[in-house]
């Protein structure tokens, strides 16, 4: 399937719900999308796409970022790293702090997970005020790791998560609102 026919089948399976989980978002939900097996293999594949031969392993973020990285893992042939919520990995980790459109959070990865100077490129599902996307990309490089790019399903464009990444990162939104 071709990018653009993804980004139609995709669009047709996106769930709107205002107010979650509070009052003035707009949540894109991506439920529908995993579950409808067409769907979810295009939009695994169409993530890694433009980015082929320049990465090395997927970072997931968790929760929702675990299940598109892990499927665009699979199908390009490499691993996965999971970035987690804090207070979940068992070994030394590194943190980062961050916000993002409804609160904010921190993000863990296991010191040494990867050789020095692994191409890791991050997914996740939505970049929308990039706090997230922005802070997982802060672990990569503190780890040792070379951030290959970010690549996510969708951008909230108006909330101009593009500014928050660090300047010079590739990123990637298949859809963009
Ligand atoms: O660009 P930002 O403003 O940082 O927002 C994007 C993040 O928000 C959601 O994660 P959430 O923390 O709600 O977690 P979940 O995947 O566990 O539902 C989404 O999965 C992204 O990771
Ligand atoms: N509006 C939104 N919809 C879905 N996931 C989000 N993460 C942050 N903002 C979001």
């Amino acid at each position: 399937m071709n990018e653009s026919e993804t980004r139609a089948l995709v669009e047709s399976r996106l769930a709107l719900i205002p107010d979650f989980p509070e009052p003035g978002v707009l949540f894109r939900d991506l439920t529908p999308v995993f579950a409808d097996g067409e769907a979810f293999h295009a939009l695994a594949e169409a993530l890694t796409a433009p980015f082929a031969g320049r990465f090395d392993v997927l970072a997931g973020v968790e929760a929702r970022g675990f299940l598109l990285a892990a499927a665009a893992s699979v199908a390009a042939g490499v691993g996965v790293l999971p970035i987690r919520k804090a207070g979940k990995l068992p070994r030394a980790v590194l943190r980062e702090e961050y916000s993002l459109e409804y609160g904010t959070a921190a993000l863990e990865v296991h010191e040494g997970e990867l050789p020095p100077g692994t191409r890791v490129l991050i997914v996740d599902d939505v970049l929308a005020t990039g706090g997230t996307v922005a802070a997982a990309a802060r672990l990569v490089e503190r780890a040792g790791w070379h951030v290959a790019g970010v690549s996510v399903a969708i951008e909230l464009a108006e909330l101009h998560g593009r500014d928050a990444l660090p300047a010079g990162l590739e990123a990637y939104s298949l859809l963009s609102y």
